[in-house]
């Protein structure tokens, strides 16, 4: 049996007094995952700030994960990672600066060295001591992917994670997650394309058939 989940609980969002989708409820266990689809403007990122308590819902509730067991009032770095479309790097620091600074924010030493490992797995050793600005955007994405492989949290909640990615990043971090997955973490995710996650997992389409997943 899981030993936490996150749970929402009849969600509503609006936006400049739009209601954007309403009535969303659903649970994300351990060793699980979530995809939420839908086209352009529906909501899939306001409902992902609102799952990492960075936005208020218009209605309804988000129970997130702490300790095995128990729930908290808002989630903390060791308890949820959150990477967005802003993808949150420091442009004048190195790939492996970035990943250094991020870990020490989260209060976890980490060395140079497995720094250099995390991005050497995403494909981005020869660009670990590069600025991030000089990056691609791809490689950025692969440096936002790399840090989730240095941080402590179980639950990921990712906003198109493989966008930007070619065909073998992606399948590295298709990979990346289906192992978090399967080691007991959990994946909310959006993306316009099929992520090919197995074991347990639900879809949510936001839209017109927006509901219980
Ligand atoms: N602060 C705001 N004021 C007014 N409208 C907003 C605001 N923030 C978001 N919106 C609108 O809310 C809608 C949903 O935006 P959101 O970014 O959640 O969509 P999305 O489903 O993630 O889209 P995409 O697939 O294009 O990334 C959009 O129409 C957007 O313009």
């Amino acid at each position: 049996m899981a030993s936490w989940v996150l749970t929402a609980m009849d969600l509503a969002c609006q936006k400049a007094q739009r209601t954007l989708f309403e009535g969303v409820s659903f649970s994300v266990p351990a060793g699980s995952w979530l995809h939420i689809e839908g086209g352009n403007g529906c909501g899939k990122t306001s409902l992902l700030r609102i799952l990492c308590g960075l936005s208020p819902a218009a209605r309804g509730q988000v129970l997130w994960p702490s300790s095995p067991g128990t729930q908290v009032s808002r989630p903390d770095r060791s308890v949820l990672h959150y990477i967005g479309h802003a993808l949150g790097l420091k442009p004048d620091l190195t790939a492996c600066e970035n990943l250094c600074v991020d870990a020490q924010v989260s209060g976890l030493a980490l060395s140079r060295a497995q720094a250099v490992q995390a991005l050497a797995a995403q494909g981005l050793q020869s660009r670990a001591h590069l600025p991030v600005r000089v990056l691609s955007q791809g490689q950025r994405q692969g440096v936002a992917l790399a840090r989730l492989r240095t941080s402590p949290a179980r639950l990921w909640i990712l906003d198109e994670p493989l966008v930007g990615l070619d065909a073998q990043a992606t399948a590295t971090a298709r990979a990346l997650l289906q192992s978090h997955v399967d080691a007991g973490g959990a994946v909310v995710m959006t993306s316009h394309h099929d992520v090919g996650l197995q074991g347990p997992g639900a879809r949510l389409h936001l839209g017109r058939e927006t509901g219980q997943a």
